[in-house]
C-alpha cells in the first residue's frame, strides 16, 4: 500500500531522531567515562537536551509513533561489513559523530515541510554537534596517545634503511615482533628524505597500532603526521619544540640526572629518555649514568621513562632491577643476528619482569 508522503515524512523523521539522540549519547558516554570531561559530555547532553525540546515543540509525537515500522524496514535487512568493524573507540567515535551530522541534516530537510523555524533550531544545532564532535575526536586521540605510551615498553631507535620499502618492511615486522615506539633517528638523511621515511613511517606504524616519532625535528614531526618529537638537552628547549608540535602530539626529552628529569617534567615533557645507562654501539659519551640514575627516576618521576644506553638482553635484567620496565634500544635490535627475535625476546622480558632467553 502506498505511504501516504506525510507519513513518509514523520517515519524518516523518526528514524533521523533516534540515529541522531543515539549518536549524541554514545559521544557523551565517551566525554563523561573515558575522559572525565564533564565540560564536553555536558555539551553533548545539552545538544541532545535542545534537539528533544526543538522537536516536542514542532513534531506531532504521535504521528512520528504512528509512522514507526521496524518490522517493515528494508533498511535492517542491508548489512555493510563495515558498520560492524570497530578497531577502537576513536573508530566508534568517528562514526557517531558521522551519523549525528547526517542525522540531523535529514531532520533539517525534511523538518522544513513542517516548520521552518524547527528546521532553523535543527540547523543551529548541526553546527554545535560539528564542533563538538571534532573537539570531543580530538580530545580521545590525545587519550590514545597517552594510553599508547602508558602501555609503551619497548621503545626502538630506526634509522631511515637502504630504501623506503626495506623501511616499511622493518617497522612491520618489528611492530608484529612487539616494538611499542617507533623514532626515526637518522643523522645521516637530507630534510627530503627525512621527511618521506617519517611520513611512511609514521603512516605504517599507526596501521599496527603503534607510536611514531621523529627524532630532534619538530618542524618534520608535524609536516610526516608523526605522533611526536624528540628532543635532547642541545635541541629546542620544550617550550619552543611544544610550540610547533601543539598538545595533541607528544614530547619526548633525554635526560641524563635527575635535576634534568625533574625539568623536563615541568616543562611538559609527554615521556623522557634516561641515559646513557650502558656503554654501546650507537652513541659514545664521556661517561655513564649507570642504572642508579634509573632509581631515583623511578622514585620520583611521574611521566613514562625509557632508558637508554648499550641496553641488550645481556643488561636489561639490571636495569628491571630498578623498577624502570620500559626501554628504549637501537643496537640491541639493529646490530641482532635475528632482529624480530630480540625484540620479542626483550618485549617478553619486560613484560614478564624476569630474565627470559
Ligand atoms: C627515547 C630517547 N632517549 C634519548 C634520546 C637521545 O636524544 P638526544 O640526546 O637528542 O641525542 P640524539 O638521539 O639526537 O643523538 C633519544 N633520541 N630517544
Ligand atoms: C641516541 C642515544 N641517546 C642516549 C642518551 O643517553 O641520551 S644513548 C643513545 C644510543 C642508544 O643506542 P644503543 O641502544 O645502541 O646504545
Ligand atoms: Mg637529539
Amino acid at each position: 500500500m502506498p505511504i501516504l508522503a506525510g507519513q513518509a515524512t514523520y517515519r524518516i523523521l523518526d528514524a533521523s531522531i533516534n540515529r541522531a539522540t543515539e549518536g549524541l549519547r554514545t559521544l557523551e558516554e565517551y566525554a563523561r567515562f573515558a575522559l572525565d570531561d564533564a565540560a564536553l559530555s555536558g555539551n553533548f547532553k545539552s545538544l541532545r537536551h535542545d534537539l528533544t525540546t526543538a522537536i516536542g515543540q514542532s513534531v506531532d509525537r504521535q504521528r512520528l509513533i504512528e509512522a514507526r515500522d521496524t518490522p517493515g524496514d528494508v533498511g535492517t535487512e542491508i548489512r555493510e561489513a563495515a558498520e560492524y568493524e570497530r578497531s577502537s573507540p576513536q573508530k566508534v567515535i568517528a562514526a557517531a559523530a558521522a551519523r549525528i551530522a547526517q542525522s540531523l541534516r535529514v531532520i533539517e530537510e525534511y523538518g522544513k515541510t513542517i516548520d521552518a523555524n524547527f528546521a532553523a533550531k535543527v540547523e543551529q544545532i548541526r553546527y554545535r554537534a560539528y564542533q563538538a564532535s571534532a573537539s570531543l575526536e580530538l580530545a580521545a586521540f590525545t587519550n590514545q596517545h597517552t594510553a599508547q605510551l602508558a602501555a609503551a615498553k619497548l621503545y626502538l631507535l630506526i634509522d631511515g634503511g637502504e630504501s623506503e620499502s626495506q623501511f616499511v618492511a622493518s617497522i612491520q615486522r618489528l611492530a608484529a615482533a612487539g616494538v611499542d615506539i617507533f623514532q626515526l633517528r637518522d643523522h645521516s638523511l637530507d630534510d627530503r628524505t627525512l621527511y618521506r621515511r617519517a611520513c611512511v613511517g609514521a603512516a605504517v606504524a599507526r596501521k599496527q597500532g603503534r607510536l611514531f616519532i621523529v627524532n630532534d625535528r619538530a618542524d618534520i614531526a608535524v609536516a610526516s603526521g608523526a605522533d611526536g618529537v624528540h628532543v635532547g638537552q642541545e635541541e629546542l628547549p620544550a617550550a619552543a619544540a611544544r610550540a610547533i608540535i601543539g598538545n595533541r602530539r607528544l614530547l619526548g626529552i633525554s635526560t641524563h640526572s635527575i635535576e634534568q628529569a625533574k625539568e623536563a617534567v615541568d616543562d611538559g615533557a609527554d615521556y623522557i629518555g634516561c641515559g646513557p645507562i650502558f656503554a654501546g654501539r650507537t652513541k659514545q659519551f664521556d661517561a655513564y649514568v649507570g642504572p642508579e640514575f634509573l632509581k631515583q627516576v623511578t622514585q620520583s618521576i611521574t611521566v613514562p621513562a625509557f632508558a637508554i644506553g648499550g641496553i641488550d638482553q645481556s643488561n636489561v635484567s639490571e636495569v628491571m632491577a630498578t623498577g624502570c620496565d620500559r626501554i628504549a634500544v637501537t643496537g640491541a635490535i639493529r646490530d641482532a643476528e635475528d632482529p624480530v627475535h630480540a625484540a620479542k625476546t626483550l618485549k617478553r622480558t619486560l613484560l614478564s619482569g624476569t630474565q627470559t632467553e
